[in-house]
């Protein structure tokens, strides 16, 4: 049986909307909600949903970037959310993110080595200066990149190999546990193939264990062990990679499926178009926050929350079209 290596429960994360000079509350933007699941180490989470659905926010949440407002998040058994400022920077050591858009993350004004070996002596690895160049220069291999690049600076680089600095730096802890915030997003589909690859050959090499957040589902269906698929702040559904793709079963889990490109152009798939925009999570609807979007919906879905209905083991679908009690 695989080790696991972290678990969320009920998670959630409001955001206060302050309004006027003297900044009153006048509410919260709920953009985690009730976020559970578990995952195994050398395991892939894909985590997916339209712009502002809270995947960004989670995986922040997760490694404490933002202090989550309730809920649990267990690493190694041991609870994140009430570590003290020393054991989460430990922690951070074992937890990386690497973000959507490196360049806005790399300092331009020093070099990669600098950027690199910065990351190295802030947990103190490498005895000195000559070793960490040492292993600065190892990592810009391991991730594909010339050593005899190292002096140079961040715009010197072209989009891809700035996503490769970015690898390099969230591997050069050795860690256990990486988030990848939309790492492709803004490359080139030839180039964004050949990073998921480094992420994969990687997660070989090094036993990683990832957190995959993207906009579409076609991006995490190669790399995924498991996908969560997020609206509104929640999963909406949650299952294997095999049995999300096999049987998708929330009617927005079936919209997303329904834009996945088919290789073979004799088979015709409907595209499956939601309605209107996604609401808006400082004012969710009263009752399932999917109702307003959904073609199959139920009236009831106008009133009351949707429970998470395990339709399988391991899969998890949160809509009422699942829940006995209203069908
Ligand atoms: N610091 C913040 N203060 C207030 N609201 C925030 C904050 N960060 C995020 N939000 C809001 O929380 C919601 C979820 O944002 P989040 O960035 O997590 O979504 P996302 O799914 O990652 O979207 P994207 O793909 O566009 O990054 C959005 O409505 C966003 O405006």
């Amino acid at each position: 049986m695989k080790e696991e290596l972290l678990e969320v429960s009920d998670l959630k994360t409001h955001f206060p909307i302050q309004k006027g000079i003297l900044k009153r509350n006048t509410g919260f933007v709920k953009a985690v909600d009730g976020v559970s699941f578990k995952l195994a180490k050398g395991e892939t989470l894909g985590i997916v949903g339209e712009s502002g659905c809270g995947k960004s926010t989670t995986g922040r949440s997760i490694l404490r970037l933002i202090n989550p407002t309730s809920g649990s998040v267990k690493y190694k058994g041991k609870e994140v959310t009430s570590l003290s400022k020393g054991e989460l920077l430990k922690l951070r050591k074992e937890m990386q993110i690497v973000f959507q858009d490196p360049y806005a993350s790399l300092n331009p004004r020093i070099t990669i080595a600098s950027i690199l070996e910065e990351a190295l002596s802030t947990h103190s690895i490498g005895k000195d200066k000559k070793e960490r160049r040492e292993i600065v220069l190892q990592l810009l291999e391991k991730v594909g990149l010339n050593r005899q690049l190292a002096n140079r600076y961040p715009h010197e680089f072209s989009g891809g190999q700035r996503q490769r600095i970015g690898i390099a730096r969230a591997i050069a802890v050795n860690p256990t546990l990486i988030i990848a915030d939309e790492p492709v997003s803004a490359l080139d589909v030839s180039i964004q193939a050949q990073i998921l690859n480094l992420f994969q050959d990687l997660q070989e090499q090094m036993g990683l264990t990832y957190i995959f957040i993207a906009h579409d589902l076609s991006v995490v269906k190669h790399i995924s062990d498991k996908i969560g698929v997020m609206y509104l702040g929640r999963m909406v559904e949650y299952a294997s990679k095999d049995d999300l793709f096999s049987n998708p079963s929330h009617p927005y889990t079936q919209a997303l499926m329904s834009a996945v490109p088919v290789p073979n152009p004799l088979m015709k798939k409907e595209r499956i178009s939601l309605k209107g925009d996604v609401p808006n999570p400082a004012a969710p609807p009263s009752g399932c926050t999917f109702h307003t979007r959904c073609n199959a919906c139920m009236e009831v879905c106008k009133t009351i929350k949707p429970k998470d209905i395990v339709i399988s083991p391991g899969h998890v679908v949160s809509c009422h079209l699942y829940d006995s009690a209203y069908n």
